[in-house]
């Protein structure tokens, strides 16, 4: 680290103010109270010059490390303005996701194979890989940051990093491992090193330009039947229904896979404990920081409470890895069928969390909050219209519908979700909750979105 002892002194300096400005940094609820560097990688010499660094982030009693592309040269390329880290004599540093100049290095390392100080840049076997592209970081929100090279490869750079291999990357080798036809293919990967281990720090996959992703073309769809006021949802042209059953489909598909290569086991009862414990504790903690929610949590725990009294080991509700954060932007349409992406877990979950076994039916109920918040997410701000939000929900009931029978048409020993009503309700409930958190941390607007549904569900609505 020595050789670039000022820039990371510099840079460091800088975090502070300038981590909470980014998308992707997951702490944004307390105060940086310190940044220390923990490696520093020179993976392009001169001006332009590029750094990997790893720092972590203190936070109070929570310290987590994060990844940075530094990049420093004299003329100052078009990036965004929020990319900015300072000035250092006539050298301008950087983020350097944006530099198109600098980035193309990184797919050049993987397609040779090659290894750069504590680096280790791989592709996976048997995949023949095209060097030489540049790359455009994608501009959607997102909790990491992703390069498409060229319209062929897309490298996402994991943000927060943890020790071992990234969950996303495990899951999508063993899904392409059993011949799962419902992920992007997985052509390599960059390792970097965090205490000692080695610790997942990217992932390449071939990028597919004609995908749409499931929330813009549901979305659409509850459009073109909120504008046709005399039509049913499954009269006008841009009914989703057919495609929310494909999805189903595929999803169970992933689930099956997943089984079959990493392991599932029946439920037993110390495990539906701590399932009831862990969506309590959940409830609780959420309910203390939104008040709107603390009306509704004695109803809620009523819902969890009511699992403990299910009979044990009922067939059909296995524990095995699933998605963990299923939802309409996790899924891309393709000319060949449903994919699905981004098997990290919810954002904001410990690492154990992520990587323990729960139920599919998680992701199920995950889908099925998608399908509510799609319907409801034009009605956002607009004045309360009966006959309006009807129209919506008949929408999601029947979109609802059709991915269950899907799921339930190819899910195989899994079953038909709705077997399972009490434990879809509470994990669609444990889902809402966690939406509060979500809604009111990033989008207050929309925090009526889950709190409608917690107000219809947990009273006895369908
Ligand atoms: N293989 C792919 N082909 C086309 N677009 C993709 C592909 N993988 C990801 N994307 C796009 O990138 C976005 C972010 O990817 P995702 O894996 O969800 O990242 P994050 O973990 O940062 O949320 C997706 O919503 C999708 O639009
Ligand atoms: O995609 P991420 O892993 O970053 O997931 C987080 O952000 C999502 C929003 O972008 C959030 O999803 C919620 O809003 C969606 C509509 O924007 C909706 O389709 C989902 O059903 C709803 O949960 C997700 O919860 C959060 O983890």
């Amino acid at each position: 680290m020595t050789d670039h002892a000022d820039l990371v002194e510099q840079l460091v300096a800088e975090l502070p103010c300038w981590l909470p400005a980014q998308r992707w940094f997951a702490g944004k609820d307390r105060p940086i109270t310190a940044v220390r560097a923990l490696a520093a990688t020179e993976l392009v010499e001169g001006d332009p010059q590029l750094l990997h660094v790893v720092v972590e982030v203190v936070q109070g009693d929570r310290t987590e490390p994060y990844q940075l592309l530094v990049g420093r040269r004299s003329h100052p390329p078009e990036i965004a303005s929020s990319a900015w880290l300072g000035a250092d004599g006539g050298l301008n540093f950087y983020e350097a996701t944006g530099d198109a100049d600098l980035t193309a290095v990184l797919l050049d390392h993987i397609v040779a194979g090659d290894r750069v100080g504590p680096l280790v840049f791989e592709h996976e076997a048997g995949a023949r890989l095209t060097g030489g592209l540049r790359a455009r970081p994608i501009t959607s929100e997102q909790s990491n940051t992703s390069l498409v090279y060229g319209g062929q490869y897309i490298l996402k750079l994991f943000r927060k990093l943890s020790p071992g291999t990234n969950k996303d990357l495990l899951l999508h080798r063993a899904l392409q491992a059993a011949g799962c036809e419902h992920i992007a293919e997985v052509v390599g990967s960059i390792t970097g090193e965090l205490a000692g281990q080695p610790a997942t720090i990217g992932m390449l996959q071939v990028f597919l330009p004609d995908a749409v992703d499931g929330w813009a073309m549901a979305t659409t769809s509850v459009r073109d039947l909120l504008a046709e006021p005399e039509l049913h949802a499954d009269e006008v042209g841009g009914d989703f229904a057919g495609e929310a059953e494909r999805l189903g489909a595929a999803v169970a598909h992933v689930h099956t896979d997943l089984a079959a290569a990493l392991g599932a086991h029946p439920v037993d009862e110390t495990e539906l404990d701590r399932t009831v414990a862990g969506m309590s504790e959940r409830l609780d903690r959420i309910a203390a920081e939104v008040p709107q929610l603390a009306e509704h949590a004695p109803a809620l725990h009523k819902v969890f409470d009511a699992l403990r009294d299910l009979p044990p080991g009922r067939p059909g509700i296995s524990m095995q890895y699933i998605h963990g954060d299923l939802h309409l932007g996790q899924v891309l349409r393709t000319v060949g069928g449903w994919l699905l992406l981004d098997f990290e877990g919810e954002p904001a979950a410990p690492l154990e969390e992520r990587h323990a076994l729960r139920s599919p039916l998680r992701d199920v109920a995950g889908m099925l909050r998608s399908f509510d918040y799609a319907a409801r997410q034009l009605l956002v701000g607009q004045p309360e219209d009966p006959a309006t939000t009807e129209r919506a929900l008949e929408w999601a009931r029947r979109n609802r519908t059709a991915f269950c029978d899907g799921y339930a048409a190819a899910a195989g020993r899994i079953g038909d979700p709705r077997e399972h009503g009490e434990l879809l309700r509470a994990f669609e409930l444990d889902k809402a909750v966690y939406e509060v958190a979500y809604e009111h941390a990033n989008r207050p607007d929309w925090l009526a979105v889950p709190m409608a549904a917690i107000a219809r569900i947990a009273h006895g609505g369908e």
